[in-house]
């Protein structure tokens, strides 16, 4: 297929040289998702149907009709005809969701193994032979328990039924998915995106896709995994990176960001924009050849009121109003007798004396500027924040020193999202067709309504776990948060099933869960290891040669390393590791064979996994956050990263949640 890609000669086919270039680069980026994955095998799976799919029950019993491979995408033979089925189609659900009390028509379903790009076995299932016994699914199992190095990769041929629900859900629905650690939500994202571009491939490619995650470091992470799927157009973002209006340098304290990111704020916003218009108190005088006509201002303020009721935004009315007052031009004329058109109504819109009064009654909004003056003039803000926030609040949001100018102000993250709600307010910002918005419970509500405008047409994927939000402001729970993304009807789901953490380590962690998140359950793991636990105590002395003692216990291992810790604790461990001789990499940079060990702040640790995680000072996590309940939810998401072994080392005393005392 590829072969056929790079030969095809458009010589004799286009026209011009633009025809020529947009051809070629249409076959570049088809030869691009043709490209040869060495180590990623062309089909993982096989259907035998009891009959030829479409051909009914009592249809002709036909091995070759009835017999499927399935792999990442679609491969055909010189004649066309299909070899490997993607792993989209129809016909391959059952792949994923057939079992024995529902074989949905299939005899036989057979798992290949690869290793390294090589066939090396494979694992039958038959279905709907009452003799047969209930298979383990050891290939699957060796394919969660392979150790990880490197960025994150596909799990296509091992998506559980439970996930395949909601990889294949509907593209009109939206979906919110609550799940513990390592129950593969990112994973069921990613895969959904790519589900999704292949059922609606036209569409999607018309409005586009989104993926959200929390940070560079964690998109750098989950980058590979819908193009190992051939799907390289599907955008990244974070949140910051979405509403990047203006340049953030400034920091908010945590009472203030809390009170930017509350979901009032979107009616103070909402007034102030509004404040722009100012009502007429002019007549609008329009001279045509000899005769002059004459609105009254009365009439103008119905017409501006009539705009402001509608609530449509601020420069759609401001372009409407022209017109608006063209229209009341032309009743006159009309009622004088003349017989005006369309054309004297635009001639009218672009009259002097109209565009003057619009210029006047309705400036166009800046957005930038008025999020300036709200948090720097107190009248300003009292005005229009009155029954909405009380004067403490009001004194919060105001910066203590107003800045002179947009470009010299220190806008925070939160004001950012801010100057994000008064755009849209002036202008609509375009949807998109489908959002994946991952580690979601620490948005704001005003963060969810920034990614809401950006899915308002289209549906979005919510993903995330209520007891790993680290936020001031992370959403106490899931209808709330659908609520401000303007989803309220979007279906929950809920993912049980842990592929990450093994047995023994997610109930280490999970000792912290009534105190962060009461009501959540427990995850389970389908890990075959318990894993390797272990909990150090050290000395204020020893302290940092057992962290490193740990470190290279850890790299006798195989797989990826991580040493989490305490933000402010990284710079000396850095200095440390590099004094033993210790080769470290930061999140997100790529692990290789040769370079396994990251040394990962705590504040970066969501959404990654490392086989072995040596967990340094816990106590020093908690503390580095604002208040008990995040500190801990910060250690949860940090005991939860370890796929094969946690080793935990602590000078300080544990925190009395995970001792049980
Ligand atoms: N069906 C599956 N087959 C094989 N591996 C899986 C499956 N589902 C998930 N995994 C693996 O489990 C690990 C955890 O998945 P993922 O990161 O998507 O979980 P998560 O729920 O997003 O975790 P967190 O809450 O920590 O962000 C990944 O390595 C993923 O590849």
């Amino acid at each position: 297929m590829r072969a056929d890609a790079e030969s095809l000669d458009i010589a004799d086919v286009t026209a011009n040289w633009v025809n020529a270039e947009v051809l070629q680069a249409q076959i570049d980026s088809r030869i691009k998702a043709l490209a040869d994955h060495a180590h990623t095998p062309l089909f993982f799976g096989r259907l035998d149907y009891l009959h030829a799919p479409g051909a009914g029950e009592d249809g002709p019993e036909d091995a070759d009709a009835s017999r499927f491979y399935i792999g990442r995408r679609h491969v055909h033979d010189a004649d066309g005809d299909p070899m490997v089925v993607d792993w989209r189609a129809p016909v391959s659900q059952p792949f994923y969701r057939a079992s024995r009390k529902e074989p949905m028509d299939v005899a036989l379903r057979r798992r290949f193994g690869f290793t390294g790009g090589e066939l090396t076995a494979y694992e039958d299932e038959h279905l709907t032979d009452p003799a047969a016994e209930e298979t383990t699914g050891r290939l699957l199992q060796a394919e969660i328990e392979r150790p990880r190095v490197g960025p994150m990769r596909d799990i296509v041929a091992t998506i559980q039924p439970e996930q395949d629900v909601i990889v294949r859900a509907g593209l009109a629905g939206s979906v919110c998915v609550q799940g513990a650690p390592g129950t593969g939500k990112t994973a069921v994202g990613l895969h959904r995106v790519a589900y999704l571009l292949y059922a609606h491939r036209e569409r999607l490619a018309r409005t586009g896709t989104l993926v959200i995650g929390p940070n560079d470091s964690f998109l750098r992470y989950i980058e590979q995994v819908l193009p190992a799927l051939g799907e390289l157009d599907v955008q990244q973002a974070t949140v910051e990176g979405l509403v990047a209006h203006v340049e953030v340098r400034g920091e908010d304290s945590p009472e203030a960001a809390r009170l930017k990111g509350d979901a009032r704020m979107a009616e103070v916003l909402r007034r102030a924009v509004r404040s722009g218009v100012t009502m007429p108190t002019e007549p609008v005088v329009v001279v045509r050849g000899s005769r002059r006509w004459r609105i009254p201002a009365y009439e103008l303020e119905e017409i501006v009121r009539e705009l402001l009721d509608r609530g449509i935004r601020h420069g759609a009315a401001r372009e409407a109003l022209p017109r608006r007052i063209a229209h009341a031009v032309l009743v006159r004329m009309e009622a004088a007798g003349e017989a005006p058109d369309d054309r004297v109504q635009d001639a009218v819109a672009r009259n002097p004396a109209v565009k003057a009064a619009v210029k006047a009654i309705w400036p166009p909004a800046d957005p930038a500027r008025t999020v300036l003056r709200l948090l720097s003039d107190a009248d300003f803000l009292a005005e229009h924040a009155e029954g909405v926030l009380t004067p403490g609040e009001q004194r919060t949001l105001l910066w203590p020193k107003p800045p002179r100018s947009v470009r010299s102000a220190r806008w925070s993250a939160a004001d950012a999202v801010l100057v994000d709600e008064a755009r849209d307010l002036a202008e609509r910002t375009p949807s998109l067709g489908h959002v994946v918005l991952d580690e979601a419970q620490d948005l704001s509500p005003m963060q969810y309504r920034a990614v809401g405008r950006r899915c308002s047409t289209g549906s979005v994927t919510v993903l995330g776990d209520i007891a790993q939000g680290t936020t001031p402001w992370s959403t106490p729970g899931w209808p709330e948060a659908l609520t401000h993304l303007g989803k309220p009807d979007a279906r929950i789901e809920e993912l049980t099933e842990g592929f990450r953490v093994p047995r023994d380590v997610i109930a280490y962690a999970s000792r912290l869960l009534p105190s962060i998140a009461p009501g959540l359950k427990e995850a389970t793991s389908v890990r075959e290891s318990a894993g390797d636990l272990r909990v150090l105590p050290s000395t204020a002395g020893t302290h940092e040669d057992a962290v490193l003692e740990a470190c290279r216990a850890a790299l006798t291992r195989e797989g990826s390393v991580g040493l989490i810790a305490a933000a402010p604790r990284v710079p000396a461990l850095s200095a440390a590791l590099s004094a033993a001789g210790l080769p470290h990499l930061a999140p997100g940079e790529e692990t290789s064979p040769d370079a396994r060990l990251t040394l990962v702040p705590a504040t970066l640790a969501k959404g990654l996994e490392y086989d072995y995680v040596v967990l340094d000072e816990p106590a020093a996590i908690t503390a580095a956050e604002p208040d008990e309940r995040t500190g801990l939810r910060r250690l949860y998401v940090a005991l939860t990263r370890a796929v094969s072994g946690l080793t935990v080392v602590h000078a300080e005393p544990l925190p009395d949640a995970l001792t049980g005392r």
